[in-house]
């Protein structure tokens, strides 16, 4: 039985679609520089508006920090824009005249973007540049916990691109966000693409839609300490990858493998970092609230290592940055083992590569499958050796995994939207950017003839 508030919003999000059907067919009459126009204003206004919408989000969360969340608006707004304004979009965008092949851009139409909790302002602004970069309008749909800040970075970028020139209604976002006008939103025959990036149950709804879905699935990153690594720098890079925002980047690390001969040396560094290791019976008390009903608690996401201890019932001293517990048990049952999205640890000692192995296997198939891993090391072979058969999207070496996966660090596609493959569930196993928006139509001159058919049967004869 429908309420009222859910038959609103449907009613919300089809006036959206009719009105993003309309700017999407102004947009897609444009040329590439009337377009780029348009995501260069975008940008500039997610840059003026970062720290605003920052605070936004952390207040309406109580998710991660000013500071970082600003970072990660900065992100969109500048790497991401950066790796995709000079991209074709529009019109003939590839001549192949070799091959007597030519590629036409189409945009996709309207793409329903899912947004989750924890980055609810930058993904915003990263999936309004994708999306109208390759000509398309999108219509959000913000977590109930994060509607405020969500609708207000929509608001934003559509006030920008409208300043450019780009049609009203081109990006919108509901307002009363109920699980009907999600549903809504995904199954309606205007939407063309969803992009959903959020807990599991939504990712799921995403693919039953019966609509193409890019979904992302869960993170539960393993790091591998190999002996070669350089121990220092390698924590170092933990510790400011870890704590970023709080941990509530699906490629931050979850869980350290190390290996036994440079165990000591690590948990040394560790401490002088910022670690805290839990004794025993603080690890039981930690572990009881990681997970409530079988999932993520989330009232642990994206806070302190200070407010999680209270809540745990233990004191931890102001400047810790993390909270680290060995661990040898994986699965549901050893809490420390899962996705955390907080500064949260579990370290393991391994005897070797194989080792080591084994246990990101393990850890992966706890629910990180397809998703991100990484590895710390000084010697190639060990690296290669090491990451050639891990089910993992993307492998970052000797870099933070949360800056890594997102293509901060590393010379990965800038994303805050990362596909995990087959494996995990997703048609993609790239980091979703503006080419996963338009289809390319192709015009192919015939290069040559196929053999006549009396000549066919004569070759066929000879060759009896
Ligand atoms: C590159 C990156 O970093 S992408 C990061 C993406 N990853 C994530 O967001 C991590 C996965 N997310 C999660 O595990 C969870 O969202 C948490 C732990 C962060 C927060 O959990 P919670 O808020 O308690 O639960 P959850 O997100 O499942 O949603 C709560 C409710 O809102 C509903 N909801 C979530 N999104 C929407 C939406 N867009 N529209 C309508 N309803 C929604 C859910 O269906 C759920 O309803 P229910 O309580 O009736 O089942």
């Amino acid at each position: 039985m429908l309420r009222d508030i859910d038959l609103q919003s449907i009613q919300e999000v089809r006036n959206y679609l009719e009105e993003a059907k309309e700017a999407q067919k102004i947009l897609a009459k444009m040329t590439q520089e009337e377009i780029d126009k348009i995501v260069e204003s975008m940008a500039n206004a997610a840059r003026e508006e970062a720290s605003r919408l920052a605070a936004m989000a952390v207040e309406e969360t109580g998710f991660g920090n000013v500071a970082d969340k600003t970072a990660k608006n900065l992100f969109a707004a500048n790497d991401v824009y950066n790796s995709i304004k000079d991209v074709k979009t529009v019109g003939i965008i590839r001549r192949d005249e070799e091959n007597r092949v030519w590629e036409i851009a189409q945009p996709v139409g309207i793409v329903a973007g899912i947004v989750p909790s924890t980055n609810p302002t930058s993904t915003v602004i990263f999936k309004s540049l994708i999306a109208v970069k390759a000509g398309n309008a999108i219509i959000f749909s913000p977590h109930p916990a994060a509607a405020k800040c969500t609708v207000e970075a929509a608001r934003i970028m559509q006030e920008a691109a409208e300043r450019a020139g780009a049609p009203k209604g081109l990006i919108s976002c509901i307002t009363q966000p109920t699980m009907a006008a999600t549903n809504e939103l995904m199954k309606h025959k205007l939407t063309d693409v969803i992009l959903a990036t959020g807990g599991p149950g939504l990712v799921k709804a995403a693919y039953s839609s019966g609509k193409p879905a890019y979904g992302v699935g869960p993170g539960n990153v393993p790091v591998y300490i190999h002996e070669s690594a350089n121990i220092a720098k390698a924590v170092e890079l933990i510790i400011q990858s870890k704590t970023f925002d709080n941990g509530t980047i699906c490629a931050s690390e979850q869980a350290l493998l190390v290996d036994e001969s440079i165990k000591e040396k690590v948990v040394a560094e560790l401490k002088q970092q910022g670690a805290y290791f839990l004794n025993e019976e603080e690890k039981q008390k930690v572990a009881s609230i990681i997970m409530v009903n079988g999932s993520l608690n989330a009232k642990i996401v994206g806070k302190t290592p200070q407010v999680i201890a209270e809540m745990a019932g233990i004191e931890v001293p102001a400047d810790v940055k993390v909270l680290v517990a060995e661990e040898t048990g994986v699965g549901k049952e050893y809490p420390f083992s899962i996705e955390k999205l907080s500064p949260i640890l579990a370290f393991y000692t391994v005897k070797g590569m194989e080792e080591a192995s084994e246990l990101a296997l393990k850890l992966l198939e706890v629910g990180g499958l397809g998703h991100t891993v990484g590895i710390h090391a000084e010697d190639e072979k060990v690296i290669e050796a090491y990451t050639i058969d891990k089910p993992a999207s993307r492998i970052i070496v000797n870099s933070g995994t949360t800056f890594g996966g997102i293509g901060a660090t590393v010379n990965l596609m800038p994303s805050l939207t990362l596909g995990c493959g087959a494996i995990g569930n997703n048609v993609t196993s790239d980091n979703v950017t503006v080419t996963h928006l338009f289809n390319i139509k192709r015009v192919a001159f015939g290069v040559r003839e196929m053999p006549k058919k009396d000549e066919a049967q004569k070759e066929a004869a000879l060759t009896k």
